[in-house]
């Protein structure tokens, strides 16, 4: 194999656990561009024809933003918090984060939504920051069963808080569109720590409130 897809290959791999991803084998945007017009042309078009000259350009552009998370750290969204929260001491759910990532054995879309709770110790994080942790790791070549543990991790590490728990939900286009192709199926991933963990009360109480009051 050659070197530089090794390396490239051995730091993806670190860079998946790491709060700052570092690439240094990264390949140039030429090299990225070169790349999808082999891919057309494996596929049967002609990558010089009028309608296909643009698409290496986009195609490496849509990249940019798509594994847009490799290049964000998930420890810097989390390290401002707010302490004025008074008594609260109680559940703070985030429903229905929708998030599109790329399934790392076809490279192809799974879509779906995340629903994390966390169980805040004198100090609470933006209601945003919640979901641009998940946008963050959805942003690279995932399992959804990787996806769910890091952004479980993500929030245990830099909040420390007494639970966190965490419900996936998502349909793979892997499965939709070619192989079994089972259009409709959806996976559910869990994950819970702390109270949630220890708890089973609390387990059912997250998933409650993910079924309760919806508009
Ligand atoms: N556990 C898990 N499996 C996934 C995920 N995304 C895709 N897969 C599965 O990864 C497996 C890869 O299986 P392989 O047998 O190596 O590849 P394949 O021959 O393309 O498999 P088929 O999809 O069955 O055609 C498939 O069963 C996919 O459904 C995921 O997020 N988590
Ligand atoms: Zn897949």
């Amino acid at each position: 194999m050659d070197a530089v897809l090794k390396s490239l290959m051995a730091s993806a791999k670190s860079e998946a656990e790491s709060a700052v991803p570092v690439n240094p084998a990264r390949p140039s945007r030429e090299e990225a561009e070169a790349a999808v017009r082999t891919l057309i042309a494996w596929a049967g078009d002609d990558p010089e024809r009028e309608g296909l000259l643009d698409t290496p350009k986009r195609v490496v552009r849509a990249y940019e933003e798509l594994y847009s998370g490799y290049r964000t750290s998930a420890d810097k969204i989390l390290d401002r918090t707010f302490g004025e929260i008074g008594n609260f001491d109680d559940m703070v759910l985030v429903r229905d984060i929708e998030f599109h990532s790329h399934c790392e054995h076809h490279m192809v879309p799974f879509i779906g939504k995340a629903h994390v709770a966390y169980f805040p110790v004198e100090r609470v994080v933006g209601l945003s920051k919640i979901a641009r942790i998940v946008d963050i790791f959805a942003r690279r070549l995932q399992t959804q069963e990787h996806l769910t543990s890091q952004i479980l991790t993500a929030i245990d590490e830099a909040l420390k808080p007494r639970g966190v728990a965490i419900l996936v939900e998502a349909e793979h286009m892997c499965m939709a569109m070619r192989g079994v192709r089972k259009a409709g199926a959806s996976t559910v991933t869990t994950q819970f720590t702390g109270v949630f963990r220890d708890d089973p009360q609390e387990q059912v109480r997250f998933m409650s409130l993910l079924r309760g009051m919806r508009p």
